[in-house]
């Protein structure tokens, strides 16, 4: 078995458990009470290097990585750094995650707030938009392309900007016939969990410019931002290095500050 299959099943069998205590219907009620959602690509789109900065517990590559008492005021800190969208890892078992972080962060943040997890169906597209978030992270690894496509619409039409993550030639293919407009590249092999950062730059001449491009994993500092817009990221995902850093606020305004250098401000 896989990380990916580990992940899933169970991932899986937690959302069996809450659909146990809540129906698609509530969920959907809950979902029209909350604010529009906030649409992240004008900002993607703009000159320079966006950086959207994660609240991660623990992961499965690195175990524990931060206590993290307070995953609002650690999203405050990142938005008040310029950081421009807040991932909220929500996943369970071996993220430590959780709908309740990512409803804490949308209580305390103006920006566009990402549920990152394993989703596989609408039911979880349906949390996200009633916990608040405003985008939804969908791995092509997880999906076949007829559940990538219709999951991609389905997000659309509740309001999420859906998050295409690919991993290798194949997927950025399928992502792009799937329609998606928002893809981020994952550098992190989901078998090995090894971090390659040269995934990015070996994948992102496929995705066309019209296409918003995140780089995903492995940003330890300023200097990764730069390679990653050298080769071509619009968007950089930024987790370990935030959370295990000492000040969150002035972490993220370094990378952001990279993000903005007027050597990457020409947007083809
Ligand atoms: O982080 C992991 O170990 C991991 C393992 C398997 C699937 C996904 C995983 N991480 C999720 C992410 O994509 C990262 O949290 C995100 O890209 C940030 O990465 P980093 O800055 O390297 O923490």
């Amino acid at each position: 078995m896989t990380v990916l299959d580990d992940i899933l099943a169970g991932v899986a069998e937690d959302r069996a458990a809450r659909q146990a205590t809540c129906s698609l219907e509530q969920l959907k009620e809950q979902a029209r009470l909350q604010p529009p959602a906030l649409d992240p690509m004008p900002t993607f789109r703009a000159d320079g290097v966006s950086v959207i900065a994660e609240v991660k517990r623990a992961s499965p590559s690195k175990g524990a990585l931060a206590a993290i008492k307070d995953p609002a005021g650690l999203a405050r800190d990142y938005a008040a750094g310029g950081a421009a969208t807040i991932s909220v890892l929500t996943e369970r078992r071996r993220f430590d995650g959780s709908l309740d972080d990512l409803r804490a962060v949308r209580a305390q943040v103006d920006v566009p707030v990402l549920r990152k997890d394993f989703i596989t169906t609408s039911y979880e597209l349906w949390e996200a938009r009633a916990a608040g978030a405003d985008m939804a992270l969908l791995i092509v690894a997880a999906l076949d392309q007829q559940a990538l496509v219709s999951l991609i619409e389905r997000a659309r039409s509740i309001g999420l900007t859906p998050l295409v993550e690919v991993h290798d030639e194949d997927e950025v293919d399928r992502a792009l016939d799937a329609g998606a407009e928002l893809i981020g590249v994952n550098a992190r092999d989901l078998k090995t969990l090894e971090v390659k950062r040269d995934t990015f730059e070996r994948l992102a001449p496929r995705i066309p410019d019209g296409v918003v491009r995140v780089a995903e994993s492995g940003v330890r500092g300023p200097h990764d931002v730069l390679e990653y817009a050298r080769a071509g990221a619009h968007v950089v995902l930024v987790g370990e290095t935030l959370v295990r850093g000492d000040d969150p606020r002035a972490s993220v305004a370094d990378l952001v500050a990279a993000g903005a250098h007027p050597a990457l401000q020409q947007r083809p």
